[in-house]
């Protein structure tokens, strides 16, 4: 594995069923970088971060993280090294009956026996970080999408993780929350040394935080840079992709059998592809 490469793949094949989700995809992740996974819905991009994290093994291909192959690792050592791994998800996923407080300690109280004060100070250090100190004794029903979304942001920091998987973490939020969740993600990874791997559809705002990004389509990596490598690349795909463009390589219509004037005097059994 090169130095600074913290997350290596290696002609990676994962299917599910007949259905091939990725294709032979080779990626190398830099130490301390943002790296943002795009593409098309269904795209396997959370496959991807399942297979980064672990929790999904490929059928054929090599996965290495901080120096280790993942195919290799045996139980322990796995779970030892995705401790050192922090997710942020869509839905925040907070325990509805715990408060902002032990929704941020969780991860430490299941991890390691410390005590209280030390555990204290560690959530209300990263909760500052985020902004809501204040709001640690509300509970997740009391607080708005951005202020959820922070709290899973303090949460998925509170090991101080060598990598953190972002799974669309800007969906459903209103402008000022997700220009927040994005600083936040910059400002956090480079506070902590970490590196980010964040999958998201919202190319401006992930383009605006990353360093790096791969463009996944048809199970395979079509294009990959900087972000302004990427918004140059002369790929139809990736420019259909990142204009956001209805038609394209990806095509508008669903396949139909028939053009649309024979369909359209046609009769079919119900089911049937017209
Ligand atoms: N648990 C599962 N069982 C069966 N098929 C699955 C499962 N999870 C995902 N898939 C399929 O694998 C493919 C890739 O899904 P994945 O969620 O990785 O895509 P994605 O790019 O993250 O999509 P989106 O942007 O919509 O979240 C899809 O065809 C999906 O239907």
């Amino acid at each position: 594995m090169a130095a600074d490469a913290l997350v290596e793949l290696e002609n990676v094949h994962f299917a599910r069923g007949p259905h091939t989700v990725l294709d032979g995809v080779g990626l190398r992740i830099t130490q301390g970088a943002i790296v943002s996974i795009m593409g098309a819905s269904g795209g396997g991009k959370t496959t991807l971060l399942n297979l980064m994290a672990g929790t999904l093994a490929p059928q054929a291909g090599r996965i290495r993280v901080a120096g280790q192959d993942l195919q290799t690792l045996n139980f322990g050592d796995l779970y030892r090294l995705r401790r050192r791994m922090g997710m942020l998800f869509q839905h925040s996923a907070l325990f509805t009956d715990f408060s902002v407080f032990e929704n941020v300690a969780f991860p430490l109280r299941r991890h390691f026996r410390l005590d209280e004060s030390v555990l204290r100070k560690l959530v209300l250090m990263k909760l500052e970080a985020v902004g809501l100190r204040g709001a640690a004794g509300l509970m997740p029903a009391e607080l708005s999408g951005g202020m959820g979304r922070r709290v899973a942001l303090a949460r998925a920091m509170v090991m101080d993780p060598m990598l953190i998987f972002y799974d669309e973490p800007f969906t459903g939020l209103d402008p000022i929350s997700v220009g927040i969740i994005a600083t936040l993600i910059r400002r956090l990874n480079d506070a902590l040394g970490a590196t980010s791997i964040l999958v998201s559809h919202d190319v401006q705002e992930t383009f605006s935080i990353a360093d790096y990004g791969y463009i996944l389509a048809g199970g395979k990596i079509i294009a990959e840079g900087t972000p302004d490598t990427l918004r140059a690349s002369d790929s139809e795909l990736a420019r259909q992709f990142l204009g956001g463009k209805p038609d394209g390589p990806v095509p508008f219509h669903y396949p139909a059998k028939d053009d649309y004037a024979t369909a359209l005097t046609g009769v079919w059994a119900a089911g049937e592809a017209i």
